[in-house]
């Protein structure tokens, strides 16, 4: 049935079986294609051709107590932050299967838990380059955590809009991501030159939304240190695209 949440581990991105109800997170299971054993590389921490690994953000063999520890903790957020996950299949258009993020924002601990897992994130595969001056955040689903997040991190918060929304001066670039086709603008003036830049989204599909924003970041002067993503859909392989570091703090819905 469309238009009722499913489970991760019950629903393919082709095929979409009916409506099981939200079950057992593929997490808490043995691993499977999507969800590959703890003995493989995690994509989630690891950018496209070795970009990034937090690990090699310290010196071989110096990673600190407090890192191990903020490894230990992440990986738990990650498992409780998954599970809040829901699917819904042919949402917005048939054959998409929609990742629904908001029952995170609709409880105030996982709420908590994802700005927490992030700033987390962000500090072990970026810190230890540069301090990042700015958060830029993608309409709309982007706006729900990237101000959070850019407080946690002393940063700017800079928003990212479909074309039309933002006044003054703006540039402008189009984009296509997996459902449809749209333009993005930002404010000519809103980062300064050199300024350091993370672009943080909740989903990476086929990369397409995060291809534009990392090119008008660019074009107005920022510094673009990488891309923060809540969720990526490994299978679209959008991370090819992507010419700066990725980070991600969970995959699904890789075919089966
Ligand atoms: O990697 P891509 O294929 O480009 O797809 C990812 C984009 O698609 C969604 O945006 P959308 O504009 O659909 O929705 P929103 O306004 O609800 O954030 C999502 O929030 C990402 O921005
Ligand atoms: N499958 C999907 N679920 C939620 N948001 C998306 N944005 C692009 N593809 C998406």
């Amino acid at each position: 049935m469309s238009g009722a949440p499913v489970s991760l581990d019950q629903h393919p991105p082709h095929g979409h079986p009916d409506n099981q109800g939200p079950s057992e997170h593929p997490l808490d299971k043995p691993s499977t294609a999507s969800h590959p054993p703890s003995t493989k590389p995690d994509p989630t921490t690891t950018a496209p051709h070795s970009k990034i690994n937090p690990d090699n953000a310290t010196t071989q063999g110096e990673q600190s107590a407090s890192s191990t520890a903020g490894a230990s903790e992440l990986s738990s957020l990650k498992v409780r932050l998954h599970k809040a996950l829901r699917q819904y299949p042919d949402f917005p258009t048939p054959g998409i299967l929609f990742e629904d993020i908001m029952p995170i924002f609709a409880n105030p601990e996982l709420h908590s838990d994802l700005i927490k897992a992030l700033e987390i994130s962000v500090a072990q595969t970026f810190g230890k380059q540069r301090k990042i001056d700015v958060v830029v955040g993608l309409e709309s689903r982007g706006f729900l955590f990237g101000p959070s997040l850019a407080l946690r991190l002393g940063a700017a918060f800079v928003p990212i809009r479909k074309k039309g929304k933002l006044p003054g001066q703006v540039e402008t670039e189009a984009f296509e991501k997996e459902y449809g086709a749209d333009y993005f603008q930002i404010q000519s003036d809103a980062i300064k030159k050199g300024q350091t830049v993370i672009v943080v989204d909740d989903i990476m599909a086929t990369g397409g939304s995060a291809v534009c924003a990392g090119s008008l970041v660019r074009k107005i002067g920022g510094d673009l240190m990488g891309f923060v993503f809540l969720m990526e859909l490994t299978f679209l392989n959008g991370r090819d695209k992507l010419d700066a570091p990725v980070y991600t703090l969970l995959t699904g819905q890789e075919e089966k």
